[in-house]
């Protein structure tokens, strides 16, 4: 899954059933680093197996914090006592803010030389207020390209023994204050934090003040003003620890329950959680979603009666999961206004501007501001269509718009980047969705696979494809702008751009309605050719996968159970003798008053079917998967209730 370059979601029917979530990673990263400071050992149970907590183990790996396997996925920190072994240390962090702010915090305060380095976008996500509060407390640290931004230079430094107070600002990123407030017990004496202006994301403050508390710290408080750290404050190992699902990762699965039918059940986090992100149920509620909560588990679903409906939201407690409203709101009722959402804007991308424009992608209208975001829901679901969704390196892009499957199928765009907080989250989705169903019907030249798919679909009332006919458009297309059939870069490149579309009966290319020219058995010839080129079968894959919409598709070809739709919950492998075929093709000929010679028909068909089926990409055979169907001796209506009966499917 890590290295593919992208990840075909089908449109799904419905989504109902259990989540186990995988632990929180703002509680993951915590735990480590307070166990790597505190006294003692401590065993760390369900903890996020992911990039973000990948990054912060490698990093207190080389500062000399030893971390030992404790069974069952458990590991043991050997906490270091607030004396961090390794004094010079380049760390990379990737984009693992949860790992770079609280750890500029712990080292600047750690009296050793650390350079502390991430990908390029980490390098444009703000730091300066939590570098001016360090440097205020007499830290040494270099921002080594710009002013306020990675990558930093940290130096041992004489810490100003005096300052009792340090300002910080937490408009822009809480993790300021976070990062602070945990490395503030390596001074060993009083220190207050002021919060100069409004404190964003204050749920997660809590998450912080929680966790201080497991590891013995005690943080007094005077609202989200003032918070202060005792001297004599140290962390102690609380032996074993256990890390909650995570809140945030909930919210895709629960959203999934609110639109499409439900219930779905998360485990792993619920009413007893310290995470804010549970919050994210209030405002399903708040739509009309039915949700009902246990001390572990949380659960959604659909109003019972009507559509969820549009809300506006102020999502400063809850940044994370707020971005799952984005698709919810699109299957609800009335417009939905996301508000308190600037931080969106120096995550791991610009969040703002990158759903709207993803969800522009899809046919959604959106409209933002420096820090709204507002959603206005189709009149029918139908306006929206399949599109390539970019995902910027986000996780939370690629999750958030998996959701949009309940109107369309849709390509996401380097989907490993969900590693970040979920590695597996796409199995997941698929254990609790029901993708709409396929029955893939290849076969040979003129073995009837185009009439019996028709009449299939046609009986169940479901969308049908002729992939046939895209390869020969392609063929049809590059003939007409003089493109040599075996020129694949350029016939390629054709294929993405096809101007096709489908109406009253007709294939349109462009404005020119075209069946009769790419019904020839010369552009029959044209597409198996250019059909052998392995870019031009890339460039028309997700064309095909877009057909497959609510309530089903019906799709014919060469390959439609075998690349295409592998997962087709009907695959059957239509054929009949090369003379029948002959036989049937030169009828259907004459019925529309072509001219052809029957030797000419089976020579032909003998050699597309030679080429089709010895070509290297998605040859013409039948899949271990697929029934044959010998036609040779059935006629249409058999052929077709055979494909209806193994299909499990009554005609509608
Ligand atoms: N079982 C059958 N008995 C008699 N005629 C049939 C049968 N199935 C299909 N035909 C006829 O055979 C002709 C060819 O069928 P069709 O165009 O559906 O084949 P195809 O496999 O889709 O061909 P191609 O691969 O070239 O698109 C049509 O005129 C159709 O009516
Ligand atoms: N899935 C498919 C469908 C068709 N082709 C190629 O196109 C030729 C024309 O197809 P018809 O079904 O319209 O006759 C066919 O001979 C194949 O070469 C394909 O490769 N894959």
């Amino acid at each position: 899954m890590n290295h593919l370059p992208f990840l075909d979601l089908p449109a799904i029917l419905s989504a109902g059933g259990t989540v186990r979530l995988p632990g929180s990673k703002s509680l993951s990263n915590r735990i480590l680093l307070l166990a790597a400071l505190a006294e003692g050992e401590t065993e760390v149970r369900d903890l996020l197996k992911s990039d973000d907590t990948d990054r912060m183990l490698e990093a207190l790996a080389q500062l000399g914090i030893r971390v030992t396997p404790a069974g069952e996925g458990a590991i043991t920190v050997h906490g270091c006592g607030g004396k961090i072994p390794v004094k010079e240390a380049q760390l990379f962090l990737g984009n693992a803010g949860t790992a770079f702010r609280p750890l500029t915090a712990a080292l600047a305060l750690a009296g050793g030389a650390y350079h502390l380095s991430g990908v390029p976008r980490m390098h444009e996500r703000p730091i300066g207020d939590l570098v001016d509060a360090l440097r205020h407390l007499g830290a040494d640290i270099e921002c080594l390209a710009n002013e306020g931004y990675p990558p930093l230079q940290i130096r041992p430094a004489a810490l100003n023994a005096t300052a009792a107070t340090v300002p910080v600002k937490g408009n822009v990123s809480s993790q300021f204050l976070t990062g602070l407030l945990m490395a503030l017990p390596l001074l060993y004496r009083t220190v207050t934090v002021e919060v100069v202006g409004e404190l964003i994301s204050k749920p997660y403050i809590e998450i912080t003040l929680a966790t201080m508390g497991r590891f013995g710290v005690d943080v007094a408080r005077e609202g989200w003003q003032k918070f202060t750290v005792q001297a004599g404050s140290r962390y102690k190992s609380p032996g074993v620890i256990y890390v909650e699902g995570d809140a945030s990762s909930a919210s895709y699965f629960l959203g999934l329950g609110a639109i499409a039918g439900g219930p779905v059940r998360v485990e792993g986090v619920g009413a007893d959680s310290v995470q804010g992100d549970i919050r994210f149920a209030d405002a399903l509620a708040a739509m009309g979603a039915r949700i009902t909560m246990g001390p572990n588990w949380i659960e959604a679903a659909p109003p019972l009666n009507g559509s969820l409906k549009g809300i506006e939201q102020d999502c400063l407690a809850i940044p994370d999961a707020a971005m799952t409203l984005v698709p919810v709101a699109v299957f609800a009722k009335g417009l939905t206004k996301l508000t308190g959402i600037a931080s969106w804007r120096v995550k791991e991308t610009d969040r703002i501007d990158a759903m709207a424009n993803e969800l522009r992608k899809l046919g959604g209208t959106v409209e933002t501001t420096a820090d709204t975001l507002t959603v206005y829901p189709p009149a029918n679901l139908d306006e929206l269509h399949c599109a390539e969704i970019e995902t910027y390196d986000d996780h939370r892009i690629a999750m958030c718009f998996s959701l949009m499957t309940l109107a369309t199928p849709l390509r996401i765009l380097d989907p490993g980047c969900t590693a970040k907080t979920f590695p597996n989250y796409f199995d997941r989705f698929a254990e609790v969705t029901t993708a709409v169903p396929v029955i893939a019907i290849d076969g040979p030249s003129a073995s009837g696979k185009g009439t019996v798919t028709q009449r299939v679909a046609e009986a169940l009332g479901w969308h049908y494809l002729d992939s046939g006919a895209l390869y020969r458009l392609t063929a049809l297309a590059a003939r007409k702008a003089g493109v040599d059939w075996n020129n694949e870069a350029a016939v390629a490149h054709i294929a993405a751009h096809l101007p096709v579309h489908f109406a009253g009966g007709l294939t349109f290319l462009g404005d020119e309605a075209v069946d009769d020219q790419m019904r020839t058995e010369e552009m029959g010839i044209g597409a198996s050719t250019v059909g052998a080129l392995p870019a031009v079968r890339e460039a028309l894959l997700l064309r095909q996968r877009a057909f497959r919409q609510a309530p089903g598709l019906v799709a014919d070809g060469r390959d439609m159970g075998s690349v295409v739709f592998p997962d087709a919950t009907t695959k059957v492998f239509l054929t009949a003798s090369a003379a029948v075929r002959a036989e049937r093709r030169y009828k259907q000929l004459m019925e529309k008053g072509f001219s052809a010679k029957l030797q000419n028909i089976l020579q032909d068909l003998e050699d597309r079917d030679a080429r089709d089926a010895a070509r290297s990409v998605a040859p013409l055979r039948q899949e271990a998967d697929a029934k044959l169907l010998e036609t040779s001796h059935l006629t249409i209506v058999q052929a077709v209730n055979q494909v209806l009966d193994w299909s499990g499917n009554k005609a509608s």
